[in-house]
């Protein structure tokens, strides 16, 4: 591996986990490269050295004090040496992306051998050297500040704040919609019916006063009934009790549809960008633990909005209403004792509460792991059978879960404490409050009907106060699941139309391969300079060993990735200028692995054209040879093909993946081993059947193929060997009689193996 990426990261920052050390570590310099006018001291200097310090890793290095010429610096985008060797030999880091900060700014390390090399990878902020670059993708996405989608902690405590931030801000927009009348009222009204609620909540100590002050007489003196000494306070204090418990919950009910609607509307969003990003995305994320991300996502954007509504501002508010009315009836002794100790369990609450954090985070960390493991066992139930890995995989699973108990262990445990230095705040608050009132009956300033009526004040702020411990609590918990979700939202989509992309039009659909290069990794080229036509109406096919980039061309053509080196054009247009949409709406393909739903063998075939109808479904079955099969299923078009269509064979799969094609009826056609699950009768059937069609609507059309007999018919045969173009393409006669490559093929497919008539 010569070429890796990291991101240098002050080593200050508590977040960076200590971790092992790389191979070197020590004290040295980097030196970066200056303009005159841009160095600190303003003095004419063409290089400026940095040092750094033991402890080190390659990027954990302090460079704050450059913070003022920063910008310039990078700008220039020269590389910077470093001596000795950050690590592995890494001795150039190239600064590949400017942060807010020195923090989030990221850098390409690169080794001294290797020259710097156009569209390399920029990999998201990470404070340990990837692992060996032959793992990591050529075109992953980048995420400037965030990089770890599935909650691990990354973020500075600054960063951690302004991401919070950014996210109640953003939350507080579906509570105040524009333009969103019916929202606004609700929320308006929530908001009147839990003042109203309030309101009341206090007023029941009054009246709780009031009834123990009036049967503090001699009843047998005085005479009279319960009803005529407090009835009516007693009435009034059993409707307090009921309005308050009634607005609470009208309130909750006019709110659930505000929460709903938000939720609905993040997790479209969420879902129609991850839809969006591009192959890679999703070839190196896995699903279950994104899944899982997603749901804990959604689930805190609930609680988000209802804390942010009924939680934070009516405590504050309750809170202040209890101080008022105590300083007003009873001094400032009692209004001070309330508000010492609402301050001292507000701080004890957020310090111990931002101490745990980091324990969720890493039960976070562990459950997508254990969600990930699972899922990626049960989809493929049939390779642990094949292999008897039951054990081996609950022991992964085991292991994942191990981390995620030891995680929720400390969660609990720091919950315990947390709990129990709330209490202990609040009943000391309790007792000193009681001494007062006492003291207060003992003096002859306070009646026991005012001592209950403290005693009871305060304690009613239990309740909000130990909901702020568990709001507050929550709410961090939703703030970190919810910045996993809205950092899928910020995933950069890497290929994507240009601003001025034009639809794609078609005059007949010669594709043509100029010059393209192109790799999944850095280190790899898989095409190298190739340059082709592909004809406008014709057949063309595609043959060469496996793995030497057949199916790459299509994944290109079809823009999953973009090429690196060259251009790839559809009747004169480069496939880089028109909108996506058009491209992919012009290319249909049966792929080598045919993806289907979970769902009908009717489902899956009119995923081709969403609005086709029964007949054209029937219409195109037919033509691909899966009719007369269907027609023996028991259940016929509605038979369920079952996950990744597990329960149709491999022929069924190929020819509904050619039916749902001929149902979209594009112009271009492309054909990855369509056929090659097939009967040798009804292999000949179905390509007879698909060239007909070919023929009649002169579609452009690429097979590609290893088994020649099924291709020797096209207009145009492609050779593809290590990357390049093998033989100047050709009809079958021309390649045969030209005695090149295919011609060696040729025989090779009756008499030896294919892959060493090209080795
Ligand atoms: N997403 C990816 N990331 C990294 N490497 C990849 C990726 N997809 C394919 N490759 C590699 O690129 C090379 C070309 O793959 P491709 O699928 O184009 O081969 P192919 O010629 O179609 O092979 P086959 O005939 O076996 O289907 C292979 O070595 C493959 O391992």
């Amino acid at each position: 591996m010569r070429l890796s990426s990291g991101v240098i990261v002050p080593k200050q920052e508590p977040q960076v986990e200590p971790g092992p050390l790389p191979e070197y570590s020590s004290t040295g310099t980097v030196t970066l490269p200056l303009h005159p006018s841009s160095s600190p001291s303003g003095s004419p200097l063409s290089e400026y050295p940095i040092p750094y310090s033991r402890p080190i890793s390659a990027y954990a290095i302090n460079f704050r004090m450059l913070s003022p010429c920063l910008p310039r610096l990078l700008a220039r985008a020269a590389p910077w040496r470093s001596s000795p060797p950050l690590s592995r030999g890494v001795t150039r880091l190239y600064p590949l992306r400017l942060g807010r900060g020195f923090a989030s700014t990221q850098f390409l390390l690169q080794n001294e051998s290797s020259g710097p090399k156009k569209g390399l990878p920029m990999f998201a902020r990470s404070e340990k050297l990837p692992a060996p670059a032959a793992n990591k993708p050529m075109h992953s996405e980048s995420v400037s500040k965030t990089p770890n989608l599935l909650g691990e902690p990354t973020l500075t405590t600054q960063e951690q704040r302004r991401a919070d931030w950014g996210i109640i801000k953003e939350m507080s927009t579906y509570l105040w919609p524009k333009g969103n009348l019916g929202v606004k009222v609700r929320v308006g009204l929530s908001l009147g019916l839990l003042v109203g609620a309030k309101i009341l909540n206090v007023q029941v100590p009054f009246y709780f006063k009031t009834i123990i002050d009036s049967m503090n007489v001699d009843f047998l003196a005085l005479g009279g009934t319960v009803w005529t000494a407090a009835g009516s306070i007693i009435v009034a204090y059993g409707l307090a009790r009921i309005g308050s418990t009634a607005f609470q919950e009208i309130r909750n009910a006019v709110f659930a549809n505000v929460a709903q609607k938000a939720i609905r509307k993040v997790a479209c969003n969420v879902f129609d960008h991850l839809l969006r990003l591009d192959l890679n995305f999703h070839l190196t994320r896995q699903t279950g633990g994104l899944s899982r991300a997603i749901d804990r996502g959604t689930k805190g954007i609930s609680f988000l909005l209802t804390s942010m509504v009924f939680h934070i501002f009516p405590i504050f508010l309750e809170i202040s209403m209890v101080c008022g009315i105590l300083t007003y009836k009873f001094g400032p002794n009692f209004a001070a004792v309330t508000a010492a100790t609402m301050l001292a369990y507000t701080v004890f609450t957020i310090k111990t509460t931002a101490w745990r954090t980091k324990f969720r985070k890493q039960a976070n960390a562990a459950d997508n792991k254990g969600a990930t493991v699972a899922v990626d066992s049960l989809i493929n139930y049939e390779a642990v059978k094949y292999f008897n890995n039951e054990k081996y995989e609950v022991g992964r699973y085991d292991k994942a879960l191990k981390g995620y108990e030891s995680a929720s262990i400390k969660v609990a445990t720091s919950l315990a404490f947390l709990n129990l230095g709330q209490n202990v705040i609040f009943s000391s608050a309790l007792t000193a409050m009681m001494y007062l009132a006492c003291h207060g009956v003992i003096d002859g300033n306070l009646t026991v009907g005012d001592l209950v009526m403290a005693n009871q004040l305060v304690f009613q702020l239990s309740v909000p106060l130990n909901f702020l411990g568990s709001v507050y609590r929550e709410l961090r918990q939703s703030l970190l699941d919810m910045e996993t979700l809205f950092n899928l939202q910020k995933v950069n989509i890497a290929v994507k139309d240009k601003p001025d992309a034009k639809p794609l039009e078609l005059k007949g659909g010669e594709i043509r391969f100029e010059n393209v290069t192109f790799g999944y990794h850095p280190d790899r080229a898989i095409l190298k300079n190739v340059t082709f036509t592909i004809p406008a109406g014709k057949k063309t096919a595609i043959v060469g060993p496996s793995g030497c980039g057949k199916s790459t061309i299509l994944r290109l053509l079809f823009r999953f990735y973009d090429v690196q080196g060259g251009r790839i054009l559809i009747d004169g247009q480069d496939i880089r200028d028109v909108t996506l949409e058009s491209l992919r709406r012009s290319i249909g393909v049966v792929p080598q692995d045919t993806p289907l739903f979970n769902n009908t063998i009717e489902h899956n075939i009119h995923y081709g054209r969403i609005d086709a109808t029964a007949e054209q479904v029937l219409h195109v079955s037919k033509r691909a040879r899966i009719h007369d099969t269907i027609s023996t299923f028991p259940e016929g078009y509605q038979t369920m093909v079952g996950e990744r269509g597990m329960m149709i064979s491999g022929g069924e799969k190929q020819r509904l993946a050619v039916s749902r094609l001929l149902l979209k009826d594009p112009p271009l056609l492309f054909f990855d081993e369509a056929t090659s699950a097939l009967d040798t009768h009804t292999e000949q059937a179905l390509l007879g059947n698909i060239s007909s069609i070919l023929k009649e609507k002169e579609r452009t059309s690429v097979f590609v193929a290893h088994r020649l007999r099924t291709i020797f018919d096209s207009d145009q045969i492609i050779v593809l060997r290590d990357g390049s173009v093998a033989e100047p393409p050709g009809t079958h006669e021309q390649l045969i009689n030209s005695g090149g490559v295919y011609s060696s093929l040729w025989a090779g497919e009756f008499f030896f193996p294919f892959q060493n008539a090209l080795s």
